[in-house]
């Protein structure tokens, strides 16, 4: 299922003294079965882009194809559940959102909330928390006994035991150790690429965006301001500091190599790994 906008501009408190643009002529089309990152500046309308991916906000002006499905401004939506559906959102620190009295409850939620026999939802519940990373023992455990990490992979589960068809993080690997970090994100990543979940990824995070999207948004101020590859967007450190982003730390290292040694590599790499076979391929050895 695509998702596609075009011309969105969503304005809070429409109408009103205290009427405020967030976001303003934004189209893009992000493709099923891709990983696209929307990254930019504080304040720059990815938290306000990313509630427009499943309806639950509707544009001042523009539209939102979301599947065979269009949201768009002025006209009075029917049953939005079916959206809902099929586009999950983990929100940042999904774990606050847990308030059942145990795992079971709090991963069958959202699917009986859809419509789910309790049968059905308990056998996804079995299923989806092994698929993040925990045992079925936890099922019946409250989630508050839980680590702060056991407690987001619940609320991640909850999520996907909706089976939806697009998937929508929102700062996934906020408050993470780099370990913890790493590892959920390759989570999402195997379910990617496993089940042709189409990934949305709204980050702060270079790093997440260099490793693991297809295409990367960028947005600034509101608007649109790019739009590509990783390695297209990278290579231009100039143009990502005008916006206000980094570029990752692996892409640092390296022009910090070429520094020291007075050569460049071809291109950018995005990962250590590649940074490491460029750099051999260069040298002639294994030198990093
Ligand atoms: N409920 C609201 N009422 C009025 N203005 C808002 C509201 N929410 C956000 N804004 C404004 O809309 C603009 C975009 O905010 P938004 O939260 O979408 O940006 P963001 O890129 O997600 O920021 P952050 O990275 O800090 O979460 C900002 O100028 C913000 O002040």
């Amino acid at each position: 299922m695509d998702i596609s906008l075009q011309k969105v501009e969503y304005r809070y408190a429409a109408g009103s003294p205290f009427e405020k643009k967030a976001i303003e002529d934004i189209s893009f089309t992000i493709p099923s079965g891709q990983c696209v990152a929307i990254i930019g500046h504080t304040g720059s309308g990815k938290s306000t882009l990313l509630l427009h991916l499943n309806a639950l906000l509707k544009p001042t002006s523009g539209s939102v194809v979301i599947g065979d499905r269009t949201v768009k401004a002025g006209r009075k939506e029917k049953d939005l559940k079916p959206i809902r559906q099929k586009v999950g959102i983990v929100f940042q620190f999904p774990e606050q959102q847990l308030f059942e009295e145990n795992v079971m409850k709090d991963i069958c939620y959202g699917p009986m909330n859809f419509g789910v026999s309790e049968e059905e939802a308990k056998k996804r519940a079995r299923y989806w928390i092994e698929q993040v990373g925990l045992s079925q023992e936890i099922l019946e455990d409250s989630p508050f006994d839980l680590s702060g990490g056991q407690m987001r992979r619940v609320a991640i589960a909850g999520v996907l035991a909706m089976e939806p068809e697009v998937l929508v993080l929102d700062e996934p690997t906020a408050g993470l150790d780099p370990r913890g970090r790493k590892e959920i994100m390759d989570m999402f990543y195997q379910l990617h690429k496993k089940r042709n979940l189409t990934l949305i990824l709204v980050t702060h995070s270079m790093e997440d965006a260099a490793e693991y999207a297809d295409q990367v948004v960028v947005l600034n101020k509101g608007r649109k301001v790019h739009e590509g590859t990783p390695r297209d967007l990278f290579a231009d450190a100039e143009r990502l500091a005008e916006w206000g982003l980094g570029v990752p730390e692996v892409v640092r290292f390296q022009r910090l190599l070429e520094e020291k040694t007075g050569r460049s590599l071809p291109g950018v790499c995005l990962s250590i790994d590649e940074l490491a076979a460029a750099w051999n391929e260069q040298s002639g050895g294994p030198a990093v």
